[in-house]
């Protein structure tokens, strides 16, 4: 569905813009958490106070919402569909399998109009089965990664929305809207790449760590290290490939041009992360 044909006069819309900003969760996981506490740090720095934000929070992860409740004053709710009598803009972070049930749920109780806006976070659900479910609500689908609570990460987007970009821009980087639903499906695997370094990262500690002399903590410094300085070289080489780079450290005689050979090629470790995520890409869509 095109954002233009969400008429901009909505109750939801105009609520977004008078403070206080109401804005439902349902399934407040790690990740609905983070973006949250990255909100509530956005708007904050744009000025407004955190009394111009009101979390209303669905009944679960009961850490997590007295955690919210207590730092950013959040409500929480007996139901979800009290989460829904509360506010017209909802985030919902359930799992995807569950989303079918919560949508039942909410449609028993007659909790969702035309007015309410979902922003669905969740992998491998298409846009069409939750307008379908989750009908007459509006629905778009979001996705960013656990280092918002960072100020990192972007939020990604589909299809373009004028009023989730107005309500979470605050929390992320930036916003990347997607035209087309396969590649923000797609785009999810790369948050996803985010934690495989993550553990590829764990690996290396756990090898370096065995080295007789290099500490625990060192060995972790040394990581970081290497991984700000790969940024810091895309970073300043916009136009260069990553790949190109390497190349350039790994001139050929060193130490490095000896593991870049061994990592790359058909067999290596490059070639095996792009078959997980033609795997993942194709169970996907
Ligand atoms: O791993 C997942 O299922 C979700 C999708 C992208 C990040 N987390």
């Amino acid at each position: 569905m095109a954002s233009s044909s969400y008429p901009s006069t909505s109750t939801c819309h105009r609520e977004s813009r008078q403070p206080p900003t109401r804005l439902g969760v349902l399934g407040v996981g790690e990740l609905a958490e983070s973006l949250l506490v990255a909100l509530a740090r956005g708007c904050l720095r744009d000025g407004r106070s955190r009394h111009d934000l009101e979390f209303h929070l669905s009944p679960r992860n009961d850490v997590r919402s007295h955690r919210l409740g207590w730092r950013f004053g959040a409500v929480r709710h007996a139901s979800n569909v009290a989460v829904c009598e509360a506010s017209l803009c909802v985030l919902v972070g359930v799992r995807p399998q569950q989303l079918e049930a919560l949508a039942m749920e909410l449609r028993e109780s007659r909790a969702l109009s035309k007015d309410h806006h979902l922003m669905v976070m969740a992998a491998g659900v298409s846009l069409a089965n939750l307008q379908r479910w989750f009908a007459p609500a509006r629905v778009v689908r979001v996705m960013t990664g656990l280092a918002v609570s960072e100020g990192q990460s972007a939020l990604t987007l589909y299809p373009e929305d004028p009023l989730t970009r107005d309500l979470l821009s605050p929390a992320v980087r930036q916003v990347i809207a997607f035209e087309e639903e396969a590649a923000f499906e797609a785009s999810m695997l790369a948050v996803c790449v985010n934690a495989w370094q993550l553990a590829q990262q764990q690996a290396l500690l756990d090898w370096f760590q065995t080295v007789p002399g290099i500490t625990g903590p060192q060995a972790r410094q040394l990581l970081m290290t290497q991984m700000r300085d790969a940024l810091a070289l895309m970073e300043a080489h916009p136009d260069t490939p990553p790949g190109e780079l390497a190349s350039r450290i790994g001139t050929p005689g060193t130490w490095t041009a000896r593991g870049l050979e061994q990592l790359g090629g058909k067999d290596g470790a490059h070639h095996r992360w792009q078959q997980v995520l033609d795997g993942l890409r194709s169970e996907l869509n």
